[in-house]
């Protein structure tokens, strides 16, 4: 099974088809209060349908990805009797597609879902291969299932009702689709000086195309798709720390770190050349300038722990081998691994 992957045009023609076809018994729309007040108007406004629908507001924020949460949604869904021809309907970024994909794919064992991604990271990554789930304390989506969105519809316009932060906070996704699949996307990517919703939107489609391209080969991440999954070892961990000090930073200036630490130990391991790591690094400083990480390195080390790669107690990285071709299953030293976090604090 795949999701279908859908550009909404301006009437959103192709959702009505879609839902007029589908004739759910009730719709759920979860939506945060940003999404609420900027993207829900304009849903409801072109919703040509007959069916009976609910909001449910939750916090934006990953503070709030929590089982709580997901137990809140759960009891709105029983409260009205939600059969199995419910339909949720998730719009908003990425806390909230893997929230009500999460909670939905659990209902009465599993009832479908539909993501309308409106930030970049929602769009490019979050919306697509259906990991849906939780946080459970600081330890970054420790509990979920795999659940893929029966249909997904892109809208670029709801990109513009962002902050700026938000969208660079995508971009680190974008890039990472180049680094550990093609050569071609990273070299348009670094090309753009500021990015902006007109600047990047050439380029949202096919980082949308790259990451379901890997999902269609390997959906359960038993092996190819730990890809995606760079930058993220180190990067979930320095996020939950961020978490955990009540001043977190976005999820994609957390890969953007762990990004960094990786490429430098894809040069530690011997996977690189130094002189490929230091333009790969440079590249992502540009758009993500350093941060303090006034972290104790064990605490990042001991974080790691819990990474979903992991074999045997053993941390497994996935590391570049060159620009758009990546490893997976690298274990590594451990002094290179403070080495690589080293690096980025200096
Ligand atoms: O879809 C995937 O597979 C990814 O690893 C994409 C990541 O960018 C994404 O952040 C994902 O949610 C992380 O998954 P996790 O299994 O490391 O929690």
């Amino acid at each position: 099974m795949e999701t279908k992957i859908q550009f909404l045009s301006e009437d959103f023609q192709e959702l009505n088809s879609y839902l007029e076809e589908k004739s759910p018994s009730i719709l759920f729309i979860i939506v945060d209060e940003n999404t609420h007040e900027h993207c829900l108007p304009i849903l409801l406004s072109d919703l040509e349908i007959d069916i009976p629908f609910e909001i449910i507001e939750l916090e934006s924020g990953e503070e709030n990805k929590t089982l709580e949460t997901v137990c809140n949604l759960l009891t709105v869904f029983a409260e009205f009797e939600a059969d199995r021809n419910a339909l949720v309907i998730n719009l908003g970024g990425g806390v909230i597609t893997d929230l009500g994909g999460f909670a939905a794919s659990i209902y009465k064992r599993g009832i479908d879902f539909i993501n309308i991604p409106t930030s970049l990271l929602g769009m490019c990554d979050a919306s697509i291969g259906g990991k849906t789930g939780v946080d459970l304390e600081s330890l970054k989506n420790l509990v979920g299932t795999f659940a893929l969105a029966d249909s997904v519809f892109a809208n670029p316009n709801f990109l513009k009702t962002l902050p700026q932060k938000e969208l660079i906070s995508g971009f680190a996704e974008m890039l990472k689709h180049g680094l550990v699949d093609s050569k071609n996307h990273w070299e348009n990517l670094i090309q753009i000086e500021e990015i902006t919703v007109d600047s990047i939107s050439a380029y949202i489609k096919e980082s949308m195309m790259i990451k379901q391209n890997i999902i269609n080969q390997d959906f359960h991440e038993k092996n190819i798709r730990k890809i995606l999954n760079f930058g993220h070892t180190i990067g979930h961990a320095v996020e939950s720390l961020f978490l955990r000090s009540g001043n977190p930073i976005s999820h994609g200036e957390a890969v953007a770190i762990g990004m960094i630490c990786e490429t430098r130990l894809s040069y530690l391991e011997n996977l690189i050349d130094l002189e490929l790591s230091n333009h790969i690094i440079d590249k992502i400083f540009n758009y993500f300038p350093k941060k303090n990480l006034n972290f104790v390195i064990d605490d990042i080390l001991a974080l790691m722990k819990n990474d979903k790669k992991n074999k045997n107690s053993k941390v497994m990285f996935s590391l570049i081998t060159s620009v758009g071709n990546c490893s997976y299953n690298v274990e590594c030293a451990e002094k290179n691994i403070k080495n690589s976090i080293e690096f980025y604090s200096k």
